[in-house]
């Protein structure tokens, strides 16, 4: 039988902050601003994903203080290409105006694709989507909250253009990070277990 051994301390740490980690909605969150120095510790983290070929492919634009009113024009704006007619809702055209003045910091998350003829562009959001673990678990071992939203206003290409990508660079939706006004809230996941099978 194999004896236990210690686990290092690191490994515990490191795992209370992936277990701590969470999506904490605009609702939830403290429009106060927050030091730009730890969204700099989170765009450092981003960084050392992995990158097949080292392309690198993650490209963020960040936006806080007064620069979130043309985010929010931007939003509206793409809310109104993306539903029209009977879909149009007032409303909800106000509140994608509105939204940004919840969180103090909205980064958007872009993809560089294409620059590498052997990796597909799936490859490239699959190393984009590590880059944002990456800066959301800094933000949970700050204490931040953060939310990674795509739904279809905040990536139309409309907004993809305004934060300065081009096709065929794709928006994969915004990080917005700010302090929780609320308690820390759990996780809820099933045990991993039922998604593994063990062969040999
Ligand atoms: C690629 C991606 C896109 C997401 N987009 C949305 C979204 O548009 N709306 C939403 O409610 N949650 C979105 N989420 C966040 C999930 O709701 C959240 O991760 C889930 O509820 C689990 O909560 P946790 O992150 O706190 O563990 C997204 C997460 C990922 C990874």
């Amino acid at each position: 039988m194999i004896e236990d051994t210690a686990l290092p301390a690191e490994l515990e740490m490191l795992m209370d902050v992936i277990r701590r980690r969470r999506s904490i909605s605009q609702d939830q969150l403290s429009p106060e601003p927050i030091p730009m120095e730890y969204i700099r510790w989170m765009l450092e983290a981003a960084n050392y994903a992995p990158t097949h070929g080292l392309t690198e492919p993650w490209r963020f634009t960040v936006f806080s203080g007064e620069e979130r009113r043309a985010l929010g024009e931007a939003f509206a704006q793409s809310y109104r290409l993306a539903f029209t007619g009977e879909a149009f809702q007032e409303s909800a055209w106000i509140a994608q105006k509105e939204r940004v003045w919840k969180a103090p910091v909205w980064i958007s998350i872009g993809v560089r694709v294409g620059t590498h003829p052997k990796i597909p562009e799936w490859e490239e959001i699959a190393a984009v989507a590590c880059a944002v673990q990456n800066a959301h678990l800094v933000a949970a071992s700050l204490g931040l909250g953060a939310f990674w939203t795509s739904g279809l206003p905040v990536r139309h290409e409309n907004t993809a253009r305004f934060v300065g990508l081009e096709p065929p660079d794709k928006l994969l939706g915004f990080l917005y990070v700010g302090r929780p006004a609320i308690p820390w809230p759990k996780a809820r996941r099933r045990p991993w277990e039922e998604k593994v099978v063990w062969r040999g």
